[in-house]
């Protein structure tokens, strides 16, 4: 037998693991070992001849008393969170916290355990579309893949509730037990975040209940944070990632120490000396604190070092999705951005801004690539995301790209739309493109139902098919946003009257004395920076007072007054000394290619993001700009849907949104 031949083995082994499972709802069914799967696992036992580490996965599919509990206390967590945060003074910037999104952190509820969903991100306003257990251990296994282990097997259960001592059953670990022997496993993933007790049991128990386990035990949010630590990139997001991994371990001690007794004199004068665990609780603590100071003395150098891009205020278009979705793929199309975009969850990491120029006009945006999202994201690693999230919450638009040839595309997307609710940036415009349609079976009834549907558009970013009508939809999105401003431009702002009539719809122009009267929609970038010129309908200035002529056409034409606080400003971009960077910050055609990358790379942060002021009313002026998250949503039989191609008939009363 070839390794591949044994690898297709392995393949259909393990798909008969899980479809036999998923048969039955009875929890002796999932406890009972199958022999067969046991025999088609011992069949590959020449083929060891790989380095990398092997692992096995399991996974759990809730049952429905356990997912309401579930939401009950995730509820209760969430109310408790809003109160601490976890990470302190260092989490700055818009004042979020990873508590903030502590969501992302417990095990989903799922929608329903009779299909074996294993989680999801149920939310009242959104149809209960989840990842199934296969799904998500599919999910796990590219995860692993991506980590550099070799997936040797893997298997799951239908539980009420997660075990205490071991989160699967007694007869289910015996059945991995034997799995993990019969396949020399090094190490044993489970697919949810177990707690420091499971994880020493489930150790003992996979290595024949001996101290100093053989086989290793992890869990989903330890591989994620492997992975984030290999490629992280940055100073900055190492020092992030190094936080996150210190926080996840601290409560996690008691799995390496618990086996010690007191050191030095402990044990012998009771109440004297320290155990061991507590000194190295205190020692990782110590480590958290002086990583959490290192991460601030960074942004402060980092901020030092920028220049305010004063010149040029330009658009940001935040491109979100789940990992893989294709953004980095998309950015590469439209701009040759040389962003690496590969077949492996979480390629991009840290985020690449490049400049676009949108067609019918001159209007240049940046389009920001992100980390992608995925389900069940670790809270500790919502430190890593902060520029990523400064990034969307500063967006003018937020364009989500979708992989819609993925099988679990409805669940993917309802992750994604979960996380920006998460974020706090659903009122943001949004436009969805659906991605890689040439991979779909039927790409023409998939257009043919994304223009059915609003600030929707069908592309594939691999070929460049439909970029112009995302451009235009972009555009579109960015038109709407805009504010109406009446202006008097001196005759010696002339660079300032240029961008005006570049970036802005001019309405009307007469020329007085005093300069350039102007009444224009201008992007929101712009505000600031005309703000000292706006006049009032007597034509007296209003500089250095609040903006009187400011007018949110959201609300119906009534004026709305904004404080200086509270608008959204220029950008600022790091003034990092590179060799072919441009005054204005962009890369000016010399230097190497890595240093067109990282004139690329540095970030540009509104000026006041920080301002909660600013953000409130922010969202208040985009509320009416913003799309529903809900109208985004793809609902559960997609695949039925682009299937069968009734799609392509729906018209604008599409099934799709009959559905939500
Ligand atoms: N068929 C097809 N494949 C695509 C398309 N766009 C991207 N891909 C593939 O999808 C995979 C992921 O693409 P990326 O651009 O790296 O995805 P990403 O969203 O940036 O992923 P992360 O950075 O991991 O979050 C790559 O193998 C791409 O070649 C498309 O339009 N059609
Ligand atoms: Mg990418």
């Amino acid at each position: 037998m070839s390794e591949d031949e044994f690898r297709a083995a392995m393949a259909a082994a393990r798909q008969q693991v899980l479809s036999g499972s998923s048969g039955s709802d009875e929890e002796d069914g999932w406890e009972q070992a199958d022999e067969d799967d046991d025999e088609m696992r011992r069949s590959g036992e020449d083929f060891w001849s790989t380095e990398k580490e092997r692992v096995y996965l399991v996974g759990v599919a809730y049952k429905q008393q356990y997912q309401q509990q579930q939401q009950q206390q995730q509820q209760r967590r969430q109310q408790q969170q809003q109160q601490q945060s976890l990470f302190g003074s260092s989490s700055g910037g818009l004042g979020m916290t990873a508590s903030s999104y502590s969501p992302w952190a417990a095990p989903d509820a799922a929608a329903d355990a009779g299909d074996g969903s294993s989680s999801s991100r149920s939310s009242k306003r959104q149809p209960q579309v989840s990842y199934n257990v296969h799904e998500s251990l599919d999910e796990l296994g590219r995860l692993a893949e991506t980590a550099g282990l070799q997936v040797v097997g893997s298997n799951y259960q239908a539980l009420e509730a997660p075990n205490n001592s071991t989160y699967i059953g007694s007869g289910k670990v015996a059945e991995v037990a034997r799995a993990v022997t019969a396949l020399k496993a090094d190490t044993v993933i489970f697919d949810d975040e177990l707690s420091p007790g499971q994880l020493r049991n489930l150790e003992k128990a996979f290595s024949g209940g001996r101290e100093g386990a053989q086989v290793a035990v992890a869990d989903r949010t330890a591989l994620i944070l492997d992975i984030f630590s290999q490629r992280a990139r940055t100073r900055e997001g190492k020092l992030q990632v190094e936080l996150a991994q210190t926080e996840y371990q601290l409560p996690r001690l008691t799995r390496m120490w618990s086996h010690l007794d007191r050191v030095a004199g402990g044990g012998q004068v009771k109440g004297t000396g320290e155990k061991q665990i507590e000194i190295d609780k205190r020692l990782l603590r110590d480590k958290a604190a002086a990583l959490r100071r290192e991460l601030q003395a960074v942004r402060t150098h980092r901020a030092a070092h920028r220049t305010r891009r004063q010149d040029a205020p330009i658009p940001v278009v935040a491109l979100v999705g789940y990992t893989n979705a294709g953004k980095s793929t998309l950015l590469n199309t439209m701009t040759d951005a040389g962003v690496l975009a590969e077949d492996k969850l979480f390629a991009t990491l840290d985020p690449t801004t490049r400049k676009v120029r949108l067609p019918g006009g001159n209007l240049e945006v940046l389009f920001s690539d992100t980390v992608g999202f995925i389900q069940k994201l670790p809270t500790q690693l919502v430190a890593a995301f902060r520029a990523t999230l400064e990034e969307i919450a500063s967006a003018s638009v937020v364009l989500h790209v979708l992989d819609v040839s993925a099988d679990n595309a409805p669940a993917q997307c309802a992750a994604v739309l979960q996380v920006l609710e998460e974020l706090g940036v659903q009122d943001l415009p949004l436009v969805t493109a659906w991605n890689k349609i040439d991979a779909c079976p039927d790409p023409a009834a998939v257009a043919a139902l994304a223009a059915s549907r609003a600030d929707t558009v069908a592309i594939s970013g691999a070929s460049g098919e439909g970029l112009q009508q995302l451009m235009a939809a972009v555009a579109g999105k960015l038109a709407e946003s805009m504010v109406e401003m009446e202006v008097l431009l001196p005759y010696s702002a002339g660079a300032l009257l240029d961008e005006l009539h570049k970036m802005g719809k001019v309405s009307s122009t007469a020329y007085t004395e005093q300069g350039t009267r102007l009444t224009a929609r201008v992007p929101l970038c712009l505000v600031g920076k005309l703000q000292p010129y706006c006049c009032t309908a007597d034509g007296s200035s209003t500089a250095g007072s609040t903006i009187g002529s400011v007018t949110d056409d959201g609300d119906n034409g009534q004026l709305e007054t904004l404080s200086e606080d509270e608008i959204f400003t220029d950008y600022i971009v790091d003034n990092a000394s590179l060799e072919g960077v441009a005054e204005d910050g962009y890369w000016d055609g010399t230097g190497s290619e890595q240093q067109q990358q990282d004139a690329g790379d540095r970030s540009y942060v509104p000026r006041s993001a920080g301002s909660r002021a600013g953000k409130r009313a922010e969202q208040r002026r985009r509320q009416q700009h913003g799309s529903s998250l809900a109208q985004h949503q793809l609902p559960p039989d997609w695949q039925d849907l682009i299937m069968s191609g009734s799609a392509a008939g729906s018209g604008t009363s599409s099934p799709v949104t009959s559905t939500l």
